[in-house]
């Protein structure tokens, strides 16, 4: 073996320290923690949050041994020119403080999400706010659509019918799958299911762009 082809097969240096991925995903989990507890209580309750999840910081900056053998989900990666790319999805990454932790998987042309959402994603009482009900829609789709189309298409058309409130604080299946691919064109559809209950569906045209078709 040549020196050159050694050093092609040399893995690149990590953006970061498997340390700070972590910890960087466990700063957006207490963030999470925080939105929760300032929306959902006042006064002493309020303070007794935020005091902890301060401490929280402090002994997860102060001592990384607190983080040692914690993987992060979504540790930074480098791009094919080399340039650091976090995952920012609002929906699914672990290091964005918006988006909630949720499961995902994939089966053939179908994705789905399973999920528990608190408080900050409330829209009328104890349900989950409309614009936020199309957000995990188009995610979802979005992600049925990846897995079968070739390229990467956005969303051209997204239609959503609101069945019944979604609930806050029960586990929800949002569902989205593919129904038909025309050249650029993919169709997919969804849904999000409480318990037995279709609250919101979804319909949507996805297109994938000129160039990367
Ligand atoms: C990490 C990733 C997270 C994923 C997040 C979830 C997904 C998203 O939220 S994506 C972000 C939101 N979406 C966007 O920003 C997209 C904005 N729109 C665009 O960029 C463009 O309109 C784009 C790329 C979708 C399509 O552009 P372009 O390729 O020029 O479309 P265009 O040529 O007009 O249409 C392509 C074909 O679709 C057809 N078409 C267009 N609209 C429709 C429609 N509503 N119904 C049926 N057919 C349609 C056209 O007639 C055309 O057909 P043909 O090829 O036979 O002539």
């Amino acid at each position: 073996m040549t020196e050159s082809e050694t050093l092609s097969l040399e893995a690149p240096a990590l953006p970061e320290s498997p340390q700070d991925s972590a910890l960087a995903e466990f700063a957006a989990a207490a963030c999470r923690r925080l939105a929760g507890g300032i929306l959902g209580t006042t006064g002493s309750g309020l303070r007794a949050v935020i005091e902890a999840e301060v401490r929280a910081l402090q002994a997860a900056l102060g001592d990384s041994a607190e983080l040692h053998g914690v993987a992060a989900k979504h540790p930074p990666r480098f791009d094919r020119r080399g340039r650091v790319q976090v995952l920012t999805n609002p929906v699914m990454s672990h290091r964005n403080p918006l988006a909630p932790p949720l499961v995902h998987h994939h089966d053939g042309d179908e994705s789905e999400f399973r999920v528990t959402l608190p408080l900050q994603y409330q829209g009328p009482r104890n349900s989950l706010h409309g614009g936020y009900v199309a957000v995990l829609l188009d995610d979802v789709l979005w992600h049925a659509v990846r897995q079968m189309a070739a390229g990467v298409s956005f969303t051209r058309e997204l239609t959503i019918t609101y069945e019944r409130p979604v609930p806050l604080f029960e586990e929800l299946r949002i569902i989205g799958r593919v129904t038909t691919i025309e050249g650029r064109k993919t169709f997919a559809e969804g849904e999000i299911i409480a318990g037995e209950a279709v609250c919101a569906r979804a319909r949507g045209l996805w297109i994938s762009p000129k160039s990367s078709a």
